[in-house]
């Protein structure tokens, strides 16, 4: 872990940098493997998944009976586990659900506003070092509460070309049955062109590497909508004196261990604890079976010393992480001042990993400082707004002729048009009657 001196926001910028590769250098790949899935469907899917995930698969559609099977290959423990993590999941989002919006703007003039499922969705859930089948849940459940009506699953195969029972079980609960073992660059874009064997989707979510990231952002030039950039994970731990340096370290190497791409970063007021932390990271990173994954990753870690909270908090705000957790004595002063962060985490006895499983807050999350402008997936990710509005007799009266200004003003005879020969019908009307 790197430590920094109270830097100053001048180094901001510097210090915000995600250690992934520029966007620029990883789109001549993705480009090519989106045309060839384009013009070729399975073929290129194939030729893909032989490159980069080492396997030859003949079909990379999943039966229905594996998945229906996938209960007896868990254990009992793992199964209510996953059952657990899917109650608190399906609580949390299923509260997320809301009311329509009806107002009378003014009298005989009433709006409302109406959500409807996105018919058609991708699910990516990623597999490359670790068949992260958390990620279903994350997904499945509210994309069944949305109630879309089309959700295509995709995951990269296992080293021997089948997909994890996990993956298969956690599908099971949330209702999915198109499953697909295809991963990377290669998966987005089979659900963003459609292939032989997977179909296309309206809307593509999920969390991956820069690959998928890159790929999912590459898809939206297509028509396809996506969640957001969900790359590489990161957190960011602001500890003070009141913080136990052993659970910090643990958090910090949670994420660390995800890949080597991952950042963690540790902001704190006491130079003391950042040294405890560093010290207790050293010790817990060598009983860690990812130990090689994490210890790249912590190269790429900082640790920085703020004189004060209130630079600790722009810094945050700036670097917008995915992941705050917030050990410090000044808790509530870190809270008023965020603006920015995928999903928080306060308190000492609050561990980031809960969130990636089970609290019942979503893990698939913004990273490389989107959290500036993008939600984490929540329901409202698989649902769009319809509007909605119907004007009376009295309505048309009393909006008709600023309408009319409006277009006059904007140049637009024939908007103003609509409402002038409806105004004309109704005095006729009111004249015939009397
Ligand atoms: N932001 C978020 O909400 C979350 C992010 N994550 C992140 O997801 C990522 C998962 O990554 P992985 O384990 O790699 O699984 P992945 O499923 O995202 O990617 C694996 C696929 O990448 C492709 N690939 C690998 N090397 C390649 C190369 N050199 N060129 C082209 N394609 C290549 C392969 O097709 C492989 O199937 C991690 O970075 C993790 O931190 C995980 C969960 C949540
Ligand atoms: N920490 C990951 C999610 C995760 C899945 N499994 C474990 N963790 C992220 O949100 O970036
Ligand atoms: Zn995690």
């Amino acid at each position: 872990m790197k430590i920094y001196n109270n830097p100053n926001t001048e180094s901001f910028t510097e210090l915000t940098q995600r250690p992934e590769q520029a966007l620029s250098n990883l789109m001549p790949l993705v480009s090519t493997i989106f045309d060839e899935v384009k013009a070729k469907g399975d073929k290129a899917v194939a030729k893909y998944t032989e490159l980069f995930d080492g396997v030859r698969l003949n079909s990379n559609s999943v039966n229905a009976q594996n998945i229906q099977e996938s209960d007896k290959n868990l254990s009992k423990e793992l199964k209510e586990a996953i059952n657990l993590a899917y109650k608190n999941i399906k609580k949390f989002h299923q509260a997320q659900k809301t009311e329509t919006v009806k107002v009378e703007t003014m009298p005989g003039v009433v709006c409302w506003q109406e959500k409807k499922p996105i018919e058609k969705v991708g699910l990516y859930v990623p597999g490359g070092s670790a068949a992260l089948f958390s990620s279903v849940l994350m997904l499945g459940i509210p994309a069944q509460i949305a109630g879309c009506q089309e959700i295509v699953l995709v995951s990269p195969p296992t080293k021997k070309g089948k997909l994890a029972p996990e993956i298969a079980y956690a599908a099971k609960l949330c209702g999915i049955t198109k499953i697909y073992k295809v991963g990377g660059i290669q998966a987005i874009a089979a659900l963003t062109f459609g292939t032989q064997s997977i179909p296309k989707v309206y809307k593509i979510l999920g969390p991956g590497n820069q690959y998928v990231t890159a790929a999912k952002q590459l898809a939206t030039n297509h028509k396809v909508a996506i969640d957001m950039p969900a790359g590489p994970s990161e957190l960011l731990v602001v500890a003070d004196k009141i913080a136990n340096p052993a659970f910090v370290a643990a958090d910090l190497l949670s994420q660390a261990e995800h890949g080597e791409d991952s950042q963690v970063v540790l902001v704190s007021t006491s130079k003391r604890l950042l040294k405890q932390v560093e010290t207790s990271m050293k010790k817990q990173l060598e009983k860690l079976s990812r130990k090689d994954i994490a210890s790249k990753a912590l190269e790429n870690a900082i640790g920085i010393y703020f004189k004060t909270p209130q630079q600790a908090l722009d810094f945050i705000n700036n670097y917008a992480p995915e992941h705050l957790s917030i050990q410090s004595n000044d808790e509530s002063f870190y809270l008023k001042g965020l603006q920015n962060a995928g999903s928080v985490f306060i308190g000492s006895l609050t561990p980031e990993s809960a969130g990636d499983y089970a609290s019942g807050t979503n893990h698939t999350l913004p990273t490389n400082a989107f959290a500036k402008q993008y939600s984490g997936v929540n329901l409202d990710s698989f649902l769009k707004s319809i509007t909605y509005q119907k004007i009376s007799e009295t309505g048309l009266q009393n909006i008709g002729k600023s309408v009319e200004i409006l277009a006059e003003a904007e140049g637009l005879q024939a908007h103003k048009n609509a409402v002038s020969l409806r105004l004309e019908s109704l005095k006729n009307n009111q004249d015939a009657e009397k």
